[in-house]
């Protein structure tokens, strides 16, 4: 389906499509969802001194490591940005976005400003930044307690954090609130489409157009 509306070349380089927002805003859900119909689309899956939640598996959700584990991983510079967010440590693991890039594969992050801002200072080519707001306070609040993975403590502690968070809006692409979950996963896919049709990022295009030449006598 994608091939089809991009120049073939087999130069591609990946795009790295950021999603930060409030904690609870939607963006885990939204990634799922976006993964099940984006075939050239993959998780980057993060590290974090975070104790997992019911349900969540190391390896496919995070993985979960001790601080040790951290530091090492930090100091090594195996991390391609790492912050501190909400009382606990998360980083992005170096290699497998390098190689997922390097082989024309779009990458998907769901990581805090933090953190997208120095994906933003390492490469900012291949970022493509997007915000998630909430509809308001209100239903933030609502959605963290549903979700019911956190303690009413930790529930608080985020929601005293949201109107700091959202201070950092304009330092993304796009900007969406998420209301309708169907039309925000909907705007989800018209960036990424809309940013892999960015001529720039499609190297082939001066060698596709040649074939319109006129044919030589
Ligand atoms: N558009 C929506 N309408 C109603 N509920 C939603 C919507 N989007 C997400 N939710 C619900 O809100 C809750 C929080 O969503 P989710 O876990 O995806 O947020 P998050 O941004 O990943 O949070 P965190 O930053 O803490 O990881 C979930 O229970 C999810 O089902
Ligand atoms: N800077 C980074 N932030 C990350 C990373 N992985 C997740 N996060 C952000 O942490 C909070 C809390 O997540 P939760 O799973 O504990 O609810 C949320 O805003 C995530 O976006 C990362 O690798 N780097």
């Amino acid at each position: 389906m994608l091939a089809s509306v991009l120049v073939p070349q087999s130069r591609r380089r990946g795009l790295m499509l950021v999603m930060s927002s409030p904690s609870g805003a939607g963006k885990t859900s939204l990634s799922r969802r976006l993964l099940e119909t984006e075939d050239e689309l993959s998780m980057s899956v993060s590290v974090t001194t975070r104790p997992a939640r019911p349900g969540e598996i190391d390896g496919t959700h995070y993985f979960f490591i001790k601080e040790e584990e951290f530091d090492r991983m930090a100091l090594a510079g195996e991390l391609l940005e790492h912050a501190h967010v909400y009382g606990h440590r998360y980083g992005t693991p170096r290699k497998a976005v390098e190689q997922a890039l390097s082989q024309g594969r779009d990458v998907l992050f769901d990581i805090d400003w933090q953190g997208a801002q120095q994906l933003r200072e390492a490469a900012a080519d291949d970022m493509v930044g997007v915000f998630i707001l909430p509809p308001d306070r209100d239903e933030l609040a609502r959605r963290l307690r549903t979700r019911a993975q956190d303690s009413d403590a930790v529930v608080a502690y985020r929601m005293t954090q949201v109107s700091a968070d959202v201070t950092h809006w304009a330092e993304y692409d796009y900007v969406l609130v998420n209301a309708e979950f169907e039309a925000s996963l909907w705007a989800l896919r018209s960036v990424l489409m809309a940013e892999r049709l960015k001529r720039r990022r499609q190297p082939g295009l001066t060698e596709f157009v040649r074939r319109f030449r006129e044919p030589q006598a």
